[in-house]
């Protein structure tokens, strides 16, 4: 234990120092970072293959659930992916000390904001490789230095990422303790980092209810929480068939394991009896179980009975709990008391039902005819994502690089003094 904390604080020192070189760093060299990484990257694709198998052989022999390995796999298409994704937060835009808003005030002095970066941030996130690459590269180009503990099956690709990181970050002159990959998967490093105040600005937790419960209890720095996706998928009386048929399809079995897979589907009772049984169909088609209520299993026979906790539940699995709802007041109600306020949708024609949506569901993404599984930072546009927010202050949904930033404000004078 002591030498975890010994080694957790060595990182945080390092980190501390790198986060003022990164600061300082110009858009070119940030830049030129990201861009030898991902040449590293492709030339080290067999390298990373090798790690990752590793770290899948490892996983089978523990019993690791089908859609978790479904995340763990890191395929050849992946590693380009990625590396595509950091010459892709290199051609965005620097937000690093750009400057806004600037007015006169009566006394003569220019008050305006300066973005800057949040400095060491701590990102403890599930067992996916990628997830360490994009949040290497949405740092470094914000400016901030990281320390990143990524979940245990992924260790081994998570080293071999690390050391590629680091020569990228060398090649550029940057300090390659920037982004320090945590080389341990004994938990008591995690208990370390989020205490660790005088060493890291602020933590995110990607995860799941044991993640949130020691966070919860343990954090002594400010947290932006990544938590788990209950997201639902409502089908309003006036939805077109065909669109709910698509958008239930990719948004439920697309990729079971992710936290924007929709767990839950909402039908009103107007369109029930002539929607349930075709989505039910399609649904069962795809193998996923369906748990619903009274009324949906009159209209569904393979439905199973659904618990008040199932519609709490984020499945990661072909489950899904399905509820006929009297409107969209009901749906809204429901979804604001069982949700995890991560992501739902709206399938509806109807432009006011549409807008109600909208404004009355209090979750990070709220989505009108189209799928759950859009809620990410590359499809919102962000180049990539540290991860989607759950949380309401400093950063809610997709995070790309200017939820790792933070405005200052900045005064320009000329010899001004306050009356
Ligand atoms: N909102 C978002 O952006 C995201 C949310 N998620 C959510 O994450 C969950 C699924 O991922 P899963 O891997 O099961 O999540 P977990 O919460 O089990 O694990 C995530 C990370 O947290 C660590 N961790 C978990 N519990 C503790 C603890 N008590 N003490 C210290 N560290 C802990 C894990 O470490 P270890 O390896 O040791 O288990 C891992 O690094 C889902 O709920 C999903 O929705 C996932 C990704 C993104
Ligand atoms: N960005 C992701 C969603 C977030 C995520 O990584 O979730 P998870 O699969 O639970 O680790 C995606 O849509 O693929």
């Amino acid at each position: 234990m002591e030498d975890i904390k010994h080694y957790m604080q060595q990182l945080g020192t390092e980190a501390r120092a790198a986060s003022r070189a990164m600061a300082r760093a110009d858009t070119d060299t940030k830049n030129k970072a990201l861009r030898a990484i991902a040449t590293a990257i492709r030339r080290e694709r067999d390298t990373l293959l090798a790690a990752n198998a590793a770290d899948l052989q490892a996983a089978r022999n523990n019993g690791l659930e089908p859609a978790m390995l479904d995340r763990l796999i890191l395929s050849e298409k992946g590693i380009a992916t990625m590396a595509e994704g950091l010459e892709q937060i290199a051609s965005l835009p620097d937000p690093i000390g750009e400057m806004s808003d600037f007015k006169y005030r009566p006394s003569g002095i220019q008050i305006g904001k300066m973005r800057v970066p949040l400095g060491v941030i701590g990102i403890i996130y599930e067992a996916r490789p990628n997830v360490t690459v994009d949040a290497a590269g949405l740092c470094i180009k914000s400016g901030n230095a990281a320390i990143l503990r990524g979940g245990s099956e992924a260790i081994q690709c998570n080293r071999a990422l690390a050391a590629i990181v680091h020569e990228g970050l060398a090649a550029a002159g940057l300090p390659a303790t920037a982004v320090q990959v945590v080389a341990t998967t004994d938990r008591a490093a995690v208990g370390e980092l989020i205490t660790m105040k005088e060493y890291v600005d602020v933590i995110v937790p990607r995860g799941g209810k044991g993640l949130i419960e020691r966070i919860s209890n343990e954090a002594r720095i400010p947290v932006i929480k990544h938590l788990d996706g209950n997201c639902h998928v409502y089908v309003d009386e006036s939805a077109d068939l065909d669109k709910a048929l698509r958008i239930l399809e990719n948004s439920k079995t697309q990729r079971l394991g992710t936290c924007n897979t929709a767990e839950s589907l909402l039908v009103a009772r107007s369109i029930a009896q002539e929607a349930l049984p075709p989505l039910a169909a399609m649904l069962v088609s795809k193998g996923v179980e369906i748990r619903g209520c009274n009324e949906t299993r009159a209209l569904v026979p393979q439905a199973k009975p659904a618990t008040e906790e199932d519609y709490y539940t984020e499945f990661l699995a072909a489950i899904i709990s399905v509820k006929v709802v009297a409107d969209v007041d009901e749906a809204i109600a429901h979804i604001n008391q069982y949700s995890s306020q991560h992501t739902e949708a709206i399938v509806t024609e109807n432009y006011t039902r549409a807008r109600q949506f909208l404004r009355e569901v209090d979750s990070s993404s709220v989505i009108v005819n189209a799928s759950t599984r859009f809620a990410d930072g590359f499809e919102y546009g962000l180049g990539a994502e540290i991860g989607i927010s759950t949380d309401k202050l400093h950063a809610r949904g997709p995070v790309g690089l200017e939820g790792l930033t933070s405005l200052k404000y900045i005064v320009l004078g000329d010899g001004e003094v306050r009356a």
